[in-house]
């Protein structure tokens, strides 16, 4: 993708954002503003609506016969859950990286470049190999594995599977990456790895990342949502928010006295 203009106008706008599952309700009266090139990280107790807010993103609630969202989420202005918008193009524009990689039992290239294909975003061979060497160089994987792009994915290991998804993820190239815990099932140096290139990526694209790991929101994220019962009770920049919080609730998550 093309470097786009930055500007001071949120990438997305969520105005009184509620999700229930059946009559359970998941998170209420969500109003937040994300920024573009940057990380935002949403933090909070197990169960408190992370993974549930970060779908809201790319309508991925839609796919949940149980759920239902209501509010305005813009996205550069646009309503998302319009009813001219296609959440499949959508979620091409807001691509997502799961806590456990999947990569389909495939070679490494068709993993890549299964996107492209499935999109007709190449005019030809050479122009799709481009794009895949391209976002496998994005997702800090190239070098790891240049040689062998026919051997089946599944054989990588964890770290270079979770960075596979994510080159499979940029190979559309989105716009937004929305990422679920992704560290979770990574080794220090794996993760080590990923946080640098989250830091990277972040100058390009507007990037949510659901974590459990307060050290790890603190070492990526510009700004950092506090999340409790579903409700969003403080969002700040990331060092106001761990040195100075505002909401007792906050202080005492953070400080580790519940969650
Ligand atoms: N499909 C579903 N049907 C019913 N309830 C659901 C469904 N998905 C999530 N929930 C409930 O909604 C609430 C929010 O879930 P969500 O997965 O968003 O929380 P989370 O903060 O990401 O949790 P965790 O940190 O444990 O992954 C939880 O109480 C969960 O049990």
């Amino acid at each position: 993708m093309t470097d786009k203009p930055s500007s001071d106008r949120p990438k997305f706008t969520c105005r009184d954002v509620s999700v229930r599952y059946d009559g359970f309700s998941a998170l209420s009266g969500i109003d937040i503003d994300i920024s573009d090139r940057s990380v935002t990280a949403l933090i909070g107790p197990s169960g408190c609506g992370k993974s549930t807010l970060l779908r809201v993103f790319n309508r991925m609630n839609d796919t949940i016969a149980n759920a239902r969202v209501s509010g305005t989420v813009l996205m550069d202005d646009i309503d998302i859950y319009g009813p001219d918008i296609d959440p499949v193009l959508l979620r091409a524009r807001v691509g997502m990286v799961f806590q456990k990689p999947a990569p389909f039992p495939r070679s490494v290239y068709d993993n890549v470049a299964y996107g492209p294909r499935l999109h007709g975003l190449s005019r030809s061979r050479a122009d799709l190999d481009g794009q895949v060497e391209k976002s496998l160089r994005r997702a800090g994987l190239w070098e790891e594995v240049k040689d062998r792009l026919k051997m089946p994915a599944p054989g990588l290991s964890v770290g270079q599977q979770q960075r596979l998804v994510l080159a499979r993820a940029l190979a559309i190239d989105p716009e937004v990456i929305l990422m679920d815990e992704p560290a979770s099932s990574l080794d220090p140096i794996a993760t080590a790895r990923l946080e640098a290139l989250i830091e990277e990526l972040k100058t390009r694209y507007c990037i949510i990342i659901v974590t459990h790991s307060m050290a790890q929101a603190a070492r990526i994220s510009d700004k950092t949502a506090f999340l409790h019962n579903g409700a969003l009770i403080e969002f700040d920049q990331t060092e106001n928010m761990f040195t100075n919080p505002t909401d007792t609730r906050t202080q005492d998550y953070i400080t580790g006295r519940f969650g």
